[in-house]
């Protein structure tokens, strides 16, 4: 029997990030190939950004795609979440040359604040909720606790592109596949001061920290191309980071839908006081996840190099916090 449309909604769905997002999510890349889906797009009610908006939704129709049931363009999240099963928060300002992703925090909280209110009113109680838009965690922290009547669990920010950013680095570095990959993790914020831990990681069974063996590298050159990854395409391309962004929504999304099968990735969730990080800071931390559901991984033995980094990061998702304390409830 053909299963129950699940209904997405998705924001800024006429920028960069959402024309590399919609087709494949429409295509059944993020809830599976027998998974029917209604996308729900919201745009800024702008004539020039809902008239980007209808292009982009004329080219989905032009894909036919067999798992599409119904798509609907909106200005209002109160109608874009109506009963949304996931909603991928992507809408808000990207940053630019010489910027840091906290430097868009005044601009982009509001926006959160908003949606998040929306999502408490109208959304599915089990709404599975991914925050793309930067300073992200922050963003998705604000959404959060903006949607009181939700569980705060529901609430997720994005740390799959530097885990991604992360596994192609060290897959490079020790001449292995990236599919091979497993234990690896981003601890912290989606910002330069994420660490991304490859101690516990192993390749084909073999311990990565012993095939790489160079502390120097780990800290000097491997923590760096990851944190700065961002700032460097942006540097490259002009503009941040869309085809890739997609993807790991799509990773984080999938995977917390469907499953790992045991094995680690990273989401950023609100914390529950695992690791010592205060409950409800929105933190990279390793996960599983099995039937629709992510658990922090337990029992990591942190060491001083790595509690430094996970105090850095913390400290700095605590400043952006007080920053927008006067937005919230
Ligand atoms: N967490 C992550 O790993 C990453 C996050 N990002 C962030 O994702 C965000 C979007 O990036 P792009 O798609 O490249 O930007 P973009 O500027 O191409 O598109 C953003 C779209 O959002 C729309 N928008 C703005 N406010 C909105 C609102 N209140 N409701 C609905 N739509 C709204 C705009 O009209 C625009 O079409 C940026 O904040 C960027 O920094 C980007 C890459 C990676
Ligand atoms: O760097 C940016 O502003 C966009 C982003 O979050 C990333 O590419 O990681």
């Amino acid at each position: 029997m053909a299963k129950t449309p699940m209904r997405v909604a998705v924001t800024g769905a006429a920028g960069q990030i959402g024309y590399a997002l919609l087709f494949r999510i429409a295509n059944g890349d993020m809830l599976g190939k027998d998974q029917p889906v209604i996308l729900q797009l919201l745009e800024i009610a702008d004539e020039k950004a809902q008239k980007a908006l209808k292009g982009v939704m004329m080219e989905i129709d032009d894909c036919a795609f067999p798992l599409l049931t119904e798509m609907t363009a909106h200005s209002d999240p109160m109608t874009a979440f109506k009963d949304v099963d996931v909603a991928v928060l992507v809408g808000a300002r990207p940053r630019g040359p010489g910027m840091e992703r906290k430097d868009l925090l005044e601009a982009n909280a509001q926006i959160f604040t908003v949606q998040g209110k929306a999502l408490d009113a109208v959304a599915s109680r089990n709404v599975k909720v991914l925050v793309v838009g930067n300073p992200a965690n922050t963003n998705a922290y604000i959404a959060m606790k903006s949607a009181p009547s939700l569980p705060a669990k529901n609430f997720t920010a994005m740390l799959r592109l530097d885990h991604n950013r992360a596994l192609s680095q060290v897959a490079a570095k020790t001449g292995t596949q990236v599919k091979d990959i497993e234990k690896l993790t981003v601890w912290g914020n989606h910002s330069p001061t994420m660490y991304a831990d490859y101690r516990f990681a192993t390749v084909n069974g073999k311990s990565v920290k012993e095939l790489i063996n160079d502390q120097e590298w780990n800290a000097n050159t491997f923590l760096p191309t990851v944190g700065k990854r961002g700032a460097a395409i942006i540097e490259a391309r002009g503009l941040s980071s869309a085809a890739s962004a997609a993807n790991a929504a799509i990773d984080h999304v999938r995977d917390w839908v469907l499953g790992t099968n045991g094995k680690w990735t990273t989401m950023g969730v609100p914390s529950d006081g695992s690791y010592g990080i205060p409950e409800g800071t929105m933190f990279g931390f390793p996960v599983t996840t099995e039937n629709g559901e992510y658990t922090i991984v337990q029992g990591l033995e942190i060491d001083a190099f790595s509690q430094e980094r996970i105090n850095l990061t913390l400290k700095e998702l605590t400043e952006e916090r007080e920053g927008v304390k006067h937005l919230l409830p």
